[in-house]
């Protein structure tokens, strides 16, 4: 059986800069990698050529053994590849109940046809509701998304990443801004609701929510990968410690 995702020789480059240099990785199917490097190493750059944001100057990126490296976004996403960002994004012009049923409109294009059938139509509420009241966000389903909070906006995109129910998740620093508390909460919830049955690239700088759901890790400095194997070896390894970490600290 093909790998979930299989990216060969991939690089990518603006300008003078080479955000990406000649990368490979792959990932099983139900397998979460973490994604770690130093600032500007790359990172988001090798989630943006998955997920269609950017086209790579050279390489191939496969999904499930199919081709997609330079597909437009919105074609990849219904092939089964949802994502979040830095800085939250979600359609701000939508309450947050719209903007649930806009991601897995985005995932499925057709499905409104079958939102004809009103029981249809109750059971995908229903679905999309309980999406929200994962993150205790039921009752604002109404509200705009200007009503919430960082932590909120981030659940909000991961609950739209829910309801597109894709094999593939790019998580970008999804902890991002969130205290120790709110980092745990996020970390539960995305074991128990996001990974199961999928595949993951989960970045974030916060190490120990790396380790807590991902088995392995794969480090990128300066656009190369660096480092890939089981998280405890490679967040071991010297050229880790000192590309990541900084000589001397720890
Ligand atoms: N749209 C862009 N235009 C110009 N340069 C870019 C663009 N996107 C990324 N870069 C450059 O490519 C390099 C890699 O950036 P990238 O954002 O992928 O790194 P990163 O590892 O995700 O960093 P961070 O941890 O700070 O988010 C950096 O030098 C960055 O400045």
């Amino acid at each position: 059986m093909a790998a979930a995702l299989e990216v060969a020789g991939l690089t990518c480059r603006f300008g003078g800069v080479t955000a990406l240099d000649r990368v490979d990785l792959a990932l099983a199917r139900g397998e979460a990698l973490g994604l770690i490097g130093p600032n500007g190493s790359g990172k988001t750059s090798l989630l943006n050529v998955v997920s269609g944001h950017h086209a790579p100057e050279t390489g191939s990126v496969r999904l499930g053994g199919r081709e997609i490296a330079g597909l437009p976004s919105d074609r990849i996403a219904t092939l089964g590849v949802a994502r979040t960002f830095q800085t939250p994004r979600v359609l701000t012009r939508l309450t947050v109940f719209e903007n649930l049923r806009a991601a897995r409109h985005a995932r499925a294009p057709g499905i409104e046809m079958l939102w004809q059938a009103r029981a249809a139509r109750r059971r995908e509420r229903e679905r999309l509701l309980s999406l929200l009241a994962l993150f205790g966000l039921e009752g604002k389903a109404h509200d705009m998304p200007d009503a919430l909070t960082l932590m909120e906006l981030r659940e909000l995109e991961i609950a739209r990443v829910l309801a597109a129910d894709p094999a593939l998740i790019l998580l970008d620093e999804p902890a991002a801004g969130m205290t120790e508390a709110e980092t745990d909460r996020l970390a539960r919830t995305v074991a128990t609701h996001l990974l199961p049955g999928r595949s993951a690239i989960i970045i974030e700088h916060k190490v120990t929510f790396v380790t807590a759901l991902c088995k392995r890790i794969a480090v990128l400095d300066a656009g190369r990968k660096i480092a890939d194997g089981r998280a405890t070896d490679v967040l071991a390894g010297s050229a880790v410690r000192q590309s990541y970490f900084g000589a001397g600290t720890c």
